[in-house]
């Protein structure tokens, strides 16, 4: 555990007070196993991988911050790297204002980053430091996307959904994490921005400030459905097979 009064540039918040639901029934999502280790585990060590990370704060299941230190102590991390842990809330968009208001003085740059996407690889970390460092207010790491994508209308409950348009999708990309900010401007951001949003880069657009975008990475999936683990186990054993890992 950390002294949170020691001076840090870059931190990284890692919401992880979710409960999983489309995962299916069990411990909440952070907290369940990936290769034997809890996936929040993964998530730390793949942002403390990041030589610019000074400060990790973990947002807990909001009735989990002993366990979530006590799994930070139980597990081996990089020593260079401090660690924080505070109970989460009731949405994501709780959850990392809440981890923002546990930054000490002194970070200037803050990173969030799912628990959920714990594969991320550390040159899309460092990507998304370096664009925040070379002066971004907010960047987002992102991938172009694999399918055809239809806008379609409401429908009554179980009728066909109408199509009303197919956006061109050269134009898309899919979101990730680590997403970088300015701090200041993520702070002000999670102030003054009451709306439902899904990401924090879009409280951010909703300020009119610019938001950019640097190449994701196909492992920093988010694990979301059962079939995400299977993936991520995959990703995980060819890791081992190709680094001795
Ligand atoms: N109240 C919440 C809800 C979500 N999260 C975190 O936000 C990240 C992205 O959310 P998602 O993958 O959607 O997780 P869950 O909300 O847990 O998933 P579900 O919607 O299936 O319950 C996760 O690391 C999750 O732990 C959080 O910290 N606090
Ligand atoms: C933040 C995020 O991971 C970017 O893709 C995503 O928006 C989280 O969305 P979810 O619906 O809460 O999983």
């Amino acid at each position: 555990m950390t002294d949170a009064s020691t001076p840090v540039r870059t931190a990284v918040v890692i919401p992880a007070a979710g409960r999983g639901v489309r995962l299916g029934p069990g411990a909440p999502k952070a907290l369940r196993a990936l290769n034997g280790t809890p996936i929040l585990i993964h998530a730390v060590r793949a942002m403390a991988a990041s030589r610019a990370v000074s400060l990790v704060v973990v947002v807990a299941p909001p009735d989990g911050a002993g366990e979530v230190k006590n799994l930070l102590d139980a597990h081996a991390l990089p020593e260079r790297t401090d660690y924080l842990v505070v109970p989460g809330g009731d949405t994501r968009q709780e959850s990392v204002r809440l981890g923002l208001e546990a930054l000490p003085e002194g970070v200037s740059a803050v990173l969030v980053h799912d628990a959920a996407r714990p594969l991320v690889p550390v040159e899309t970390v460092d990507a998304v430091v370096e664009a925040v460092r070379d002066g971004a207010v907010a960047v987002v790491p992102a991938v172009p996307l694999a399918d055809t994508v239809k806008q379609v209308a409401p429908r009554a409950h179980g009728e066909p959904e109408p199509v009303l348009a197919t956006p061109d999708r050269a134009a898309l990309r899919a979101v990730q994490t680590p997403q970088g900010f300015d701090r200041d401007t993520l702070v002000r951001a999670h102030a003054e921005i009451t709306a439902d949003v899904t990401d924090d880069a879009s409280m951010v657009e909703q300020l009119g400030e610019l938001v950019v975008v640097v190449p994701g990475h196909e492992e920093a999936f988010k694990v979301t459905r059962p079939l995400d683990l299977v993936l991520a186990e995959a990703v995980l054993a060819r890791r081992r097979a190709n680094d001795g890992f």
